[in-house]
């Protein structure tokens, strides 16, 4: 049944795709339609448009809203995953724009990281549960293996570079790095380097989502002595250029892959600390009834 467009009860879309700097839309839509959706979080940045993409109900997103008028440091990232989780995603593909911290890793490649390095500062709301409930999920692998096997086949069948593995760092933005910030995440044996992967990563396995990334290589960030320092129309061009092949390999995972179970869909088993009975009562303004099924399975 197609979804309807009121409130936060459709539960029709199954697979999210949360778009970055460059995908602003997602054309291969079959029979789109925007659903505005309110959060307990506020508004996502843009309302979530659901259509088909071979047979899977697809909600996209765009991270930066229309017109790319939201910084990587106040994008309202609850209420993204709260916006996607209210339709019935639960797996979601986060897309982006990254710096290359590595020679192998060039300009034009695809990376499907595992792992993550948070350096951003603390100001990013990070957690679905700061209140009445104590909740500490395992984030040793931050990106769901499951997910990402699935879409690195779909990025080879799409592009001839794909990149099945990598440590992205996540730095505070919105500026670009300084040369010795540059040097020292390649002294850490980063691999490459954005602005949004937290704290996506920690609230989608807070919200029991899959989650996966597709990084576009855009530019070697300035440590390259080879190449210019990064700037935004450079990192702009990039992904126009390769956009269309984004498309593809989201599209291209979409025909491939049905909704599955998922550990993902289970990470608060065990995560939850607070007494079972005192974690039903927190009030909804709280937690949201949404984010709390894992509540029961304590683990
Ligand atoms: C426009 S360059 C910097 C900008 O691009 C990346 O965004 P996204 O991850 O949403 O593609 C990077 O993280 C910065 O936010
Ligand atoms: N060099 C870089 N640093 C941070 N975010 C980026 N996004 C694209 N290129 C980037």
């Amino acid at each position: 049944m197609r979804a309807r467009k009121s409130g936060n009860e459709q539960r029709n879309a199954d697979l999210g795709i949360i778009g970055g700097s460059g995908l602003y839309e997602f054309p291969g839509l079959t029979d789109p339609e925007e659903f505005p959706v309110e959060t307990p979080y506020g508004p996502p940045s843009a309302p979530p448009v659901v259509g088909t993409v071979g047979g899977r109900w697809v909600a996209f997103l765009a991270r930066h809203g229309t017109g790319h008028r939201i910084p990587p440091s106040r994008i309202p990232v609850r209420a993204n995953l709260y916006a996607l989780k209210a339709l019935g995603v639960t797996e979601v593909v986060s897309v982006s724009a990254v710096g290359s911290l590595r020679e192998e890793y060039a300009p034009g490649h695809l990376v499907v990281p595992d792992q993550i390095i948070d350096r951003t500062r603390g100001g990013r709301p990070a957690t679905f549960f700061s209140s009445g409930v104590v909740v500490h999920v395992s984030l040793a692998d931050p990106y769901c293996p499951r997910l990402r096997a699935a879409l690195t086949d779909a990025a080879r069948a799409a592009h001839p570079t794909v990149h099945p593995a990598g440590t992205y760092l996540c730095m505070e933005g919105p500026q670009f790095s300084t040369r010795a910030e540059s040097q020292l995440y390649r002294a850490w044996g980063m691999d490459v380097i954005g602005m949004t992967a937290q704290p996506e990563a920690k609230l989608a396995r807070e919200a029991e989502l899959c989650y996966a990334g597709l990084s576009l290589v855009t530019d070697y960030d300035c440590w390259h002595t080879g190449h210019d320092s990064v700037d935004a129309r450079t990192v702009a061009e990039v992904m126009a250029a390769n956009v269309i092949a984004a498309r593809a390999v989201l599209s291209g995972l979409a025909h491939a892959t049905a909704p599955a179970d998922c550990a993902c869909h289970h990470a608060l088993d065990g995560a939850v600390l607070t007494d079972p009975l005192a974690a039903a009562q927190v009030p909804e303004e709280e937690v949201p009834a949404l984010l709390r099924k894992g509540f029961a399975r304590r683990g």
